[in-house]
This record gives structure tokens, sequence and C-alpha cells, in this order.
């Protein structure tokens, strides 16, 4: 029996400390971001983002989520600007979300949950690699961006409809020619802090630049994300739902604002 991390009551968010002492850390995410405590900061530059779809490599079900990778080997996807130093590469895409419409995402807004949140992964390239940039605490930038309940969301569509070939852990297939960039909001407008990963190890090596205008989802499309499988095939089926970590303690961090 795998004794993995997850998001059940054995393995889930409340016995990860267990394992992975970052856990107790001062900054670990995701956080409840208060807007009136958010203040807006006339240095942070835009957003600059530049995703080329020829990256896209494929889908994967790693069994707490699903993620789409890419190749990351030049500066063909980059992140740069907003509140980071230097070039972050995209790494990967992937999402948290809740059993029903009512939860899901990870950050929350004045104690607000969305039904899902999308997190785009970079890592910077003063380190060699991802791996090696995951424990620096400049090492990584992570967006997020919300999915609110809504019109049914094409671009969004194109990942959902290869989701049927990766409904149990382990599965993966091609993901070519995606622009990751028809995922984000028009506005960039955004929140950022110095935070974690949501999922163990907890690195806390990550800035979060967190949008603040949202993307839309339909409620079936969001049923789409919940017939996916955090089991592997021929073992006894277990939901892929509410795989996300609940908000932790700000610990006397600021979050600051792009936007007045
Ligand atoms: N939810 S998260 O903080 O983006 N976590 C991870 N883990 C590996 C890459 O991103
Ligand atoms: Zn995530």
């Amino acid at each position: 029996m795998s004794n993995a991390w997850g998001y059940g009551p054995t393995n889930g968010p409340d016995t990860w400390m267990e394992r992975f002492p970052n856990a107790k850390g001062l900054r670990q995410s995701p956080i409840n971001i208060v807007t009136k405590e958010a203040q807006f900061d006339p240095s942070l530059k835009p957003l600059k983002v530049k995703y080329d779809p020829y990256n896209s490599r494929d889908i994967l079900n790693n069994g707490q989520s699903f993620q789409v990778d890419f190749v990351d080997d030049t500066d063909s996807s980059t992140l740069t600007g907003g509140p980071i130093c230097g070039t972050y590469r995209l790494n990967q895409f992937h999402f948290h979300w809740g059993a029903s419409d009512d939860r899901g995402s990870e950050h929350n807004v004045d104690g607000a949950q969305f039904p899902c949140e999308l997190h785009l992964v970079h890592w910077n390239t003063k380190y060699s690699s991802f791996r090696e940039a995951a424990d620096k605490d400049d090492g990584l930038a992570v967006i997020g961006v919300f999915l609110k309940i809504g019109a049914p969301n094409p671009q969004l569509q194109k990942v959902l409809d290869a989701l049927d070939l990766v409904k149990t852990k382990g599965k993966q297939t091609t993901f070519s020619n995606f622009d990751a960039k028809t995922l984000l909001p028009h506005s960039l407008d955004y929140w950022t802090y110095e935070g974690s990963l949501t999922t163990p190890p907890l690195l806390e090596s990550v800035t979060w630049i967190v949008l603040r205008e949202v993307i839309s989802v339909s409620s079936v499309q969001m049923a789409k994300f919940r017939s996916l499988f955090f089991t592997g095939e021929g073992e006894p089926q277990i939901s892929m739902v509410d795989n996300y970590r609940p908000p932790q303690l700000l610990q006397g961090r600021q979050v600051r604002a792009s936007f007045q």
C-alpha cells in the first residue's frame, strides 16, 4: 500500500508535516488574500509573458492533478517583469479543483474560494534546471489564475478534451502546439507575495503572482476535471477532486498589489 502524500483522510494536507517539515515554515502557501491589506506597489513592473506553443509537449496524470509539460531547454517560453528579477522559464501548468463548485481553489480572496485554480510554474534561469531552482529562495515563480463558473471556456476545452486519455495515475499522452497564453485573462493585474509550493515537499522557493481577473469555466467543464482519478489503472477508483491545500498562516508577510 503506497504511503504517498495525497488529499485523502489519511494522507492529506493535515498529515503532510509528518514527512515534510517545510509544512511548518514561515512562508507557506496558499494564503487568503485580504484585498484591503494588499498594498499597491508602484515599483512593481507589468508582467511579461512570452509562451511559444511549440514548447508544449505532453499531458500527464501524476496522481495528484494533471499537468501539461513544456520543453524548457531554451528561453522560448518565459516570464519576465512583474515582481521577479531575470528570466523564468515555463516548466508546466496544472490545476486544483473541488468536488463541487463551492470549493477547489488554493488561494482565497477575502475568504472566498473559487471552483478551480490554474498554476503556471516557472523556474529561474540563473539556475540550470527546474530541479536545481526548486529549493532556492528565488527559484520559482508561479502564476495563479482563478476559474469562475460562467460561460464555457473554448481554450480550456482543448486541455479538457485530452483528459479522456489520462484518466488514471501515470497515464501520459502527447499534447503539442498548445498556447498556454490563451488561458490567461485580458488583465495581468496581480497580487504578489513570497511563498512556497502548495504540494510536498512544500519548498519555500515560490514568488507567487496571483491574477486579479478570473477566467471562465462552465459547470459541465468542471465535471470533466472531476472525471479523473487519483488512482492507477486496475486499482479501486478514487475520483480526483478536492486536490487543494487550504490557506496557511501569513506569518507577517506583506501581499503587494500591482494595481490601485
Ligand atoms: N501547486 S504548486 O505550488 O504549483 N506545486 C508544484 N509542485 C511542483 C510544481 O508546482
Ligand atoms: Zn498548484
